[in-house]
């Protein structure tokens, strides 16, 4: 039986860069990690090791530093400068996908004055893009990781499937808290304000965790989805995994302590982990953009 070659890629993964731009009054920084893979006519280094058409990891690194001299502005544009680079300077490489996270910081406020060059992380997510490119078509990706967010009421969950296993107590009011993860894909790659469109799907996503009463953390994603897609035509189909991270009501009966809903564990795992994608009925076909 013969074997083939299949399916692979190659680049350099989380390149960590962090630009400052020097405005005369204050600065500016970008914090991201940068991560390329190409593919295409790629076989002969992995059939023979002949490296001929092998673009070195260690130059994809160098080109992620020197395009940010130029300045980097929204990851999507960085991202989409990158791949197509990658594919139009090398007749090899077919397709290149570069995804990025952008770290946040936040201008430090000293004595209600905003400080013209100090930082400090935030705490409230990550903001990331996926682009990728053909040679002829673009796709773009955006997204969020990590953005943490709690309702202290308005969730319940009951009326599920109960066998012989099930001993999870019916729900009528209870803690909803999940790390969302989200990524929605633009109808074409085409020039925009990618900054404001991530500010919109943002706003979207927690407004709608925040206003909907949930029957369950499947029913609030969708209408986490369906919120930025309403919100914002360009967006075609976007994908969310919310982990539910439970929070317990303790047992404080054995103190004589009543728990009107106020003192919880919150167990890191495991935790019910819930997906699901929301897309538009015309969404173009996702091609090459996941
Ligand atoms: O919102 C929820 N969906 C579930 O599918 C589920 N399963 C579970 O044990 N708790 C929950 N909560």
């Amino acid at each position: 039986m013969g074997i083939v070659l299949g399916p692979n890629q190659y680049g350099k993964a989380e390149v960590r860069l962090v630009r400052i731009d020097r405005g005369a009054a204050e600065h500016r920084i970008t914090d991201l990690n940068v991560s390329v893979a190409l593919s295409g006519d790629l076989a002969d280094t992995h059939l023979t090791g002949d490296n001929a058409k092998v673009l070195p990891t260690d130059s994809q690194k160098n080109t992620v530093y020197a395009f940010a001299r130029d300045g980097i502005g929204e990851i999507e544009d960085f991202g989409l400068r990158l791949a197509r680079h990658f594919v139009d300077s090398q007749p090899a490489v077919h397709r290149a996908r570069v995804r990025l996270e952008q770290y946040g910081w936040q201008r430090t406020t000293v004595d209600g004055q905003p400080a013209s060059h100090s930082f400090h992380r935030t705490g409230d997510g990550t903001r990331t893009a996926t682009i990728t490119y053909d040679g002829g078509t673009a796709w773009v990706v955006s997204g969020l990781a990590d953005l943490t967010v709690l309702n202290s009421t308005g969730s319940e969950f009951w009326g599920y499937v109960k066998d012989e296993y099930t001993t999870l107590p019916e729900a009528k009011d209870r803690i909803l808290a999940t790390a969302v993860s989200a990524h929605w894909r633009h109808r074409d790659a085409g020039e925009r304000d990618w900054g404001e469109s991530h500010r919109l799907a943002r706003a979207a996503l927690l407004a709608a965790f925040a206003d909907t009463h949930s029957l369950s953390l499947q029913q609030t994603l969708h209408a986490m989805g369906s919120r930025v897609l309403s919100g914002q035509p360009d967006v075609v189909e976007i994908r969310l995994a919310l982990p539910n991270k439970h929070h317990f009501l303790v047992d404080l009966s054995p103190f004589g302590l009543d728990n009107p809903g106020e003192v919880f564990f919150a167990a890191d795992r495991p935790y019910g982990l819930i997906e699901g994608s929301a897309l538009r009925e015309d969404a173009p076909p996702p091609g090459e953009a996941w």
